[in-house]
């Protein structure tokens, strides 16, 4: 099998997201497994092929390094990784800052990714950053998360904060919405595992149509309340003082302020 992007990537941290690309990428032919390294003490069932450490290797570089442990960790791993000198380093960090990583782990050329749990279907959402000028990193980048789903740059890296709020912690957001729309659907009377498959499939459904058709999610939303109708109760519900448009606001503010915290946090004394 060939692959479509050369070299060897380090993958460090293979936990929900880390494992996710992975999937991804071995699905897609993006990388043969024999081209990954997974460095983590804690990875368990990993794909077929793919090599696993504790620790990155002494005396060796990958042509891609890829982080993604958590933020918290990162002033007990990059020591680790202080040695190696990847051509390009891929951090998905929530909140850490570019500079903050540089300042701790050497590499040509850094790239800020912030993906989403959809990437394991190719349906995610991957923002990306670089101060670099670096032409063919920055191509490499765009290469390794294309086939993850949507992928845009970023002119400024202070918007991370808002993009991982939004796509980056939206799945969460949307799962807490499916399951309410289910509890709701039971609650009126209809099997547990009945209404959570209407709910799933309604999700999916009206977000195909959003994309699809062009048209807003208020002009579909009036689309669906037929005059007088059912929907028009409901959404009179939502609408009311605005709560909906509130709630989300208050939601997505927290994790951005969140991510701000977790940049501020990871600066330390390096
Ligand atoms: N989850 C998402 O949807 C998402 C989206 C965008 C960005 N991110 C970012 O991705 C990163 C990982 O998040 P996650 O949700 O995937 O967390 P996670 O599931 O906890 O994955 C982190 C992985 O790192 C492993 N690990 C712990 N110590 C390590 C070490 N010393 N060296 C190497 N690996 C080590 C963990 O093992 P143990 O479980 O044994 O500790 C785990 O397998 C975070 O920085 C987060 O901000 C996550
Ligand atoms: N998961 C990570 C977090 O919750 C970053 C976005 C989604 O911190």
């Amino acid at each position: 099998m060939s692959a479509s992007l050369p070299g060897r990537l380090w993958l460090v941290g293979a936990g929900n997201m880390g494992g996710a690309m992975l999937e991804r990428w071995l699905a897609g032919g993006v990388f043969r497994p024999d081209q990954l390294l997974v460095i983590d003490p804690g990875a368990k069932t990993l794909p077929a092929g793919v090599a696993r450490v504790d620790a990155a290797p002494e005396g060796e570089s990958p042509d891609i390094l890829l982080l993604a442990i958590k933020p918290q960790l990162l002033d007990a791993v990059a020591p680790t990784l202080a040695t190696c000198r990847p051509g390009l380093l891929v951090s998905i960090l929530a909140g850490v800052e570019a500079a903050t990583i540089a300042a701790r782990i050497p590499a040509a050329t850094i790239v800020r990714a912030m993906p989403n749990l959809p990437v394991s279907l190719g349906q995610g959402v991957v923002a990306l950053h670089s101060d670099a000028a670096d032409t063919p990193a920055r191509d490499t980048a765009e290469a390794l998360m294309a086939p993850l789903g949507l992928v845009e740059w970023l002119d400024d890296e202070t918007l991370f904060h808002a993009v991982t709020a939004l796509s980056g912690s939206g799945p969460g957001f949307v799962y807490r919405f499916i399951a309410a729309l289910a509890e709701g659907g039971a609650t009126l009377g209809l099997p547990a595992d009945q209404a959570q498959r209407f709910a799933v499939t309604t999700v999916e459904g009206a977000a195909a149509l959003a994309s699809a058709s062009g048209a807003t999610p208020d002009a579909l939303a009036d689309r669906v309340a037929s005059p007088g109708g059912t929907t028009r109760a409901g959404l009179d519900v939502l609408d009311d003082g605005d709560a909906i448009r509130r709630l989300v606001a208050a939601t997505l503010t927290a994790a951005a302020r969140r991510s701000e915290e977790l940049a501020d946090a990871a600066k330390g004394a390096a």
